[in-house]
């Protein structure tokens, strides 16, 4: 983990859990135990297949979302059980940002209004004048011509529109922002610029993120350090070189052999779609959550959880099979 020994996180869960009472009293284990550190100016990629809990994480260690168990520390503080009321100055710390901005943006605002929202409820500042300022220099800040201001959402494409949810984000000054899918809706070319935004923006800010995302190919460059997650856990952590370079957990080598390679003689056969169904995330079982998946299990993989253990500076996994029973 990036700079464990020398810099206190910024942010840091506990065995934090998120699990969703179903009816008939079952729990979906949606976040089931996750311990990350997030430091400022870096970014910490979350990476999995659709329905292994990301944004669940992402939502709930910004309380969107309450917590079932474990801690959330932000600064040093445990803000796991902090009311709505006390939560609302660390509110201003912490903002999101979403894949498809339409679901967060009022289509009837326009776009220095969309922009300005967060400032007025947090009464920043003390005119009109002052909002509409700090407004339009967050446009200028992400690339957003200031001709749009009094343009609707709908008018804008959809690089610009994720723009303004972006500016809107940073009007309250943040320290982290969870990135929940923030490109992928976006075409590649349009993906790389907005992505090359959010650095730029990071290296000028000293932001930490959380960029959530189901492709690897988007995490490589931005991420500091990227964790895997598969149902609800996390089975691999590295600095986002050697996970590349030296996967290890079976998961993680199978997300990575599904990137799409342009040459087919490249793929690699063995890995080329994982196999199998997602077992499911109600009333989990103990054991290795990709056991039923996974061509390389042994019996204690599906009698214990593995432990996460650390195989190179840095670089986590939870598996038998790599760690050793
Ligand atoms: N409000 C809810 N009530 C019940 N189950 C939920 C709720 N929200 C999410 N889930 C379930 O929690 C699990 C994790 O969902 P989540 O959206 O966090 O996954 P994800 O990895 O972000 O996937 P995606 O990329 O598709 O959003 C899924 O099984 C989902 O169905």
């Amino acid at each position: 983990m990036q700079n464990d020994n020398q810099v206190k996180p910024l942010l840091e869960t506990i065995e934090l859990r998120k699990w969703f009472k179903l009816r008939g009293g079952s729990h979906l284990h949606a976040v089931d135990g996750i311990n990350m550190k997030i430091f400022s100016g870096k970014t910490m990629g979350v990476v999995g297949e659709s329905g292994c809990g990301k944004s669940t994480l992402g939502r709930t260690i910004i309380k969107l979302l309450e917590p079932t168990s474990g801690q959330i520390l932000f600064e040093g503080k445990d803000i796991t059980d902090y009311s709505v009321k006390k939560m609302r100055p660390v509110r201003k710390d912490m903002q999101i940002i979403f894949q498809d901005p339409y679901s967060s943006i009022d289509p009837r605002k326009s776009v220095i209004e969309i922009i300005s929202e967060y400032m007025y409820i947090h009464k920043l500042y003390k005119s009109n004048k002052e909002t509409f300022n700090k407004a339009a220099s967050l446009m200028d800040l992400v690339g957003l011509a200031r001709r749009y201001a009094n343009s609707y959402p709908h008018e804008l494409d959809g690089g610009r529109r994720q723009r303004i949810g972006i500016a809107r984000a940073l009007s309250l000054n943040p320290k982290f922002i969870v990135c929940d899918e923030p490109v992928s809706a976006l075409d590649v070319s349009v993906q790389a610029q907005n992505l090359n935004l959010l650095m730029d923006i990071q290296d000028e800010l000293g932001l930490a993120y959380m960029f959530v995302t189901h492709d690897l190919s988007v995490v490589k460059h931005i991420s500091d350090d990227i964790m895997v997650m598969y149902l609800g856990v996390c089975v691999e952590q590295a600095p986002s070189e050697e996970l590349f370079s030296n996967p290890q957990h079976p998961y993680t080598k199978a997300l990575l052999a599904a990137i799409p390679k342009p040459d087919i003689r490249m793929r690699n056969k063995e890995f080329e779609l994982i196999k199998g169904e997602v077992t499911s995330p109600v009333d989990v079982k103990p054991g290795c959550r990709f056991a039923s998946r996974c061509d390389y299990a042994v019996p204690e993989c599906v009698s214990r959880d593995p432990d996460f253990v650390e195989t190179s500076p840095g670089h986590f996994v939870a598996c038998y099979v790599v760690n050793g029973r």
